[in-house]
């Protein structure tokens, strides 16, 4: 770039940061008016609502004045967030107007126009684009396009274009810092920059070095699958932070926040991936665990948590496998539909301690319901029969003794609430008053049949759910033993009410297909990060309720903990054929950008097929491990690395296998570093050195990690690859491996693998 080109561009920078200054004062005073504005409107709410009631006709007026008051009160708060909003993207800009700057010519034009491209749009005060937001149809050129003939995707089809020039810019607090032109899609040079950073405690946006791959997942708007698979630090959670605010901005005006859905592994990552959003002017999308969505949905019964059965029962046994799978859920299904009256597992409904509806009566209504109809149709029938029967029993009722008694019983205060606002003149007699209130009575009390009836409680989920184990035909690999132990188990658990996390999705899958009942029908995106740590089971399940939803699956199915390593294509067949869809999509990200070279590719080393894993080249040095005759020993080297490291950088973690050996790590540490011990309530990680079990680092990273006793012993067997793979790969720039006694042989001993390590004595 000349010289003079370098001052045009600075000028630029000059100026458009001054006019966002000057806006920002415009803004400012819109703010304060806005909100003086609202506080009126709302005092004088409340002075209006506190206005005379006594008179009918005053009522009425008031009534309607008052909805007028609080439209009124709504818009100025609208308003004034609007104007607020506003203010926040002209102060962010300000900081850093932009990133990127494409020259295009159109055809039929002589020249090219320069596009500058920023994380939200800014116009001047002719209409004029200063800034196009990177969201824009033509931005996406800057992230996919080479130089030459290009084609980029608009509401209204396709539209090529040529692409004469290509910028980048690094701008902090209005100055420039770094430009140069490139001719690839986005130059490697400013990511090494980005990458070559300290690791913070939330993950930052990606918007001025999002990659053409990653620009793929990022503005998809045809799937209603997306599969994301992606290798360790390809940035996934970056690629679907960034999607979430494509959408809300290509959508924006039938699509909120509201409408998403992040299923996130824990309360630490979503800690973690809070800022994102934000930093896009984008408000956050809504996100659950499985652990509180399938606690919200099982009320009564404890469900085993993903960290209990990672920690406690992290067996690769058959049954759980079976009970994981489609086939499973498809037998469910089948069971379901040819399910007979007498199969049904009812439950007596209750009345002051006698049953009031017969297990008999229920099945004999549900067997009367045409076998043609679909499930959910049967059994909201036989709901509405039953209601339907529970109010003319009201009728039956009235001349009972209890009801005579009840009578007697009620206070005065009690027998004119039951006479409500009726006048007494109008009953024929007294006796017609005291039907009238005993009718009244008859149906208060009957509430909780009405009730149970409504909540489902004729019908017993668990009991049906026992009733299909019992009877389920067994896959080869499956043993009659320990099925029979698996029923066993379930039913003991039942009585402590517990439930395993196994049967929890088949559970619920085979409620609500049953009953029609809890979906959901308002989210219209549903995301799922790490998702190679879900059954098919639960994933089914999730279909299920969210009717509506197109679904974004984003993992990777090397870092798998419960299951074994799984290539991308046999991962995206399986989720095909248990979620039938009309237009799915795999998007697969090779290249890794979290760590160094050295660091990714011994990672991708220990993987059977880590071929195709490309290390972003970032130059660091060599992992290093060392094989430690005792704990002791291991101990002392622990804190000789963590000093040096905290010299250089601003995290450490020690990333163990399980929870119980982070305890203990930290119970030897805590009094020479200010440590946190990160358990599955944690929400922060706000201290410089940090323990950790893997389970709780998924999603997240630090500038050095060192991997706890990864030794033979500790990791035996190709089951523990995922975990290994994991551990290894949250590190950033630094990572060191320590065993007591050998290093795990899930590290190759080629003489590749061993070119990439560093073998160091105890300390
Ligand atoms: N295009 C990009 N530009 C700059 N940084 C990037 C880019 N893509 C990814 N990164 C960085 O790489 C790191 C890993 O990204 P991210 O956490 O999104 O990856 P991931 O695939 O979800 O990782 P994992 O599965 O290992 O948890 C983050 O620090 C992220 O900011």
């Amino acid at each position: 770039m000349n010289p003079q080109e370098e001052q045009a561009e600075r000028r630029r920078v000059t100026h458009v940061t001054d006019l966002l200054h000057h806006k920002i004062k415009q803004s400012q005073a819109e703010v304060e008016k806005a909100r003086a504005e609202s506080e009126r409107v709302q005092k004088n709410y409340g002075i209006n609502t506190s206005v005379n009631y006594l008179e009918a006709d005053d009522r009425i007026e008031t009534k309607a004045d008052l909805q007028q008051q609080r439209n009124l009160v709504n818009r100025t708060v609208e308003n004034e967030a609007i104007v607020k909003k506003q203010l926040a993207t002209y102060q962010q800009l300000a900081h850093s107007p932009y990133f990127g700057r494409i020259d295009v010519q159109d055809p039929g034009e002589s020249s090219s126009e320069p596009l500058y491209i920023g994380t939200a749009s800014f116009m001047d005060d002719q209409g004029e684009f200063l800034i196009h937001d990177w969201r824009a149809p033509i931005s996406s050129v800057y992230y996919n396009g080479t130089l030459g003939t290009v084609h980029y995707q608009t509401p209204n089809g396709e539209r090529t274009t040529t692409l004469t020039h290509k910028r980048q810019f690094k701008i902090k607090d209005g100055q420039i810092l770094h430009m140069f032109d490139t001719n690839e899609t986005v130059g490697d040079e400013m990511l090494q920059e980005t990458l070559g950073g300290k690791s913070s405690e939330q993950l930052q946006n990606i918007v001025a070095t999002i990659q053409r791959e990653q620009n793929d997942i990022i503005r998809d708007v045809r799937s209603d699958l997306l599969v994301v698979q992606g290798v360790a630090g390809s940035g996934k959670t970056s690629a679907l932070l960034q999607r979430i605010a494509f959408l809300l901005y290509h959508s924006r005006d039938d699509l909120n926040a509201n409408q998403i859905l992040l299923f996130s592994p824990n309360l630490l990552f979503s800690n973690y991936i809070k800022d994102v959003l934000p930093s896009l002017g984008e408000r956050n999308m809504r996100q659950v665990t499985l652990q509180t969505f399938f606690a919200q949905r099982l009320e009564g019964l404890q469900v085993q948590t993903r960290f209990e059965r990672y920690e406690h029962d992290r067996r690769f046994s058959p049954v759980a496998a079976f009970k994981a799978s489609q086939p499973f859920m498809d037998a469910i299904s089948s069971y379901l539909k040819q399910l007979t009256p007498d199969q049904l597992q009812v439950a007596p409904l209750y009345f002051q301690g006698e049953i009031f509806f017969e297990p008999s009566e229920i099945r004999a209504i549900y067997g009367h319901q045409n076998p043609r109809l679909p499930l959910a149709d049967k059994f909201l029938r036989t709901k509405n029969t039953l209601i339907k029967r529970l109010k003319a029993r009201i009728k039956d009722e009235l001349g009972e003794e209890w009801v005579l008694d009840a009578l007697d019983e009620l206070s005065e205060e009690q027998y004119q609430a039951y006479l409500g606002d009726t006048d007494p003149s109008e009953f024929a007699d007294f006796e017609a008053e005291q039907t009238y209130v005993a009718q009244k009575l008859v149906k208060d009390r009957l509430r909780v049949v009405y009730d149970a009836i409504y909540n489902d409680q004729f019908w017993d989920a668990t009991a049906q759910y026992l009733d299909f184990l019992q009877q389920v035909d067994l896959p080869p690999e499956v043993t009659a033993t320990d099925w029979t132990q698996t029923v066993q188990t379930f039913q003991n658990n039942l009585e402590y009410h517990r439930l395993q996390l196994v049967d929890a999705a088949p559970l619920l899958f085979l409620r609500d297909q049953f009953t029609g009942e809890n979906h959901n029908h308002r989210i219209k995106y549903l995301f799922v990060d790490e998702v190679q740590d879900y059954s098919v089971a639960e994933l089914m399940y999730l279909k299920l309720t969210f009717t509506r939803a197109k679904f974004n699956l984003i993992g990777d199915s090397e870092q798998a903990l419960f299951k074994d390593v799984e290539t991308a294509d046999a991962l995206l067949k399986r989720l095909q054929a248990a979620l039938p869809v009309r237009h799915p999509r795999l998007i697969n990200l090779n290249r890794s950008y979290r760590s160094t070279y050295p660091i990714t590719t011994l990672a991708s080393c220990i993987l059977p097929a880590g071929d195709h894993i490309e290390a972003f080249n970032r130059a660091g040095d060599l992992p290093t491990y060392t094989e430690a005759p005792d704990e002791q020993h291991l101990l002392a080297t622990a804190q000789h690395i963590i000093t040096r490291e905290l010299h250089q950088h601003e995290t450490v973690a020690i990333i163990t296998k399980t929870q119980a050996e982070a305890e203990h790590v930290y119970q030897a540490l805590r009094h020479q570093f200010d440590c946190l011990l990160v358990t599955d309530k944690a929400r922060t990680l706000n201290k410089a050195v940090v323990i950790v079990p893997v389970y709780l680092a998924k999603g997240l990273e630090f500038d050095s990690v060192i991997a706890w006793d990864v030794s033979n012993h500790n990791f035996p067997n190709s089951h523990d690859l995922g975990i290994l793979y994991t551990m290894m790969t949250r590190a950033m720039h630094h990572l060191a491996l320590l065993s007591i006694g050998t290093i795990t042989n899930l590290i190759p001993d080629s003489a590749f693998a061993q070119s990439l390590l560093t073998k160091k004595s105890t300390s």
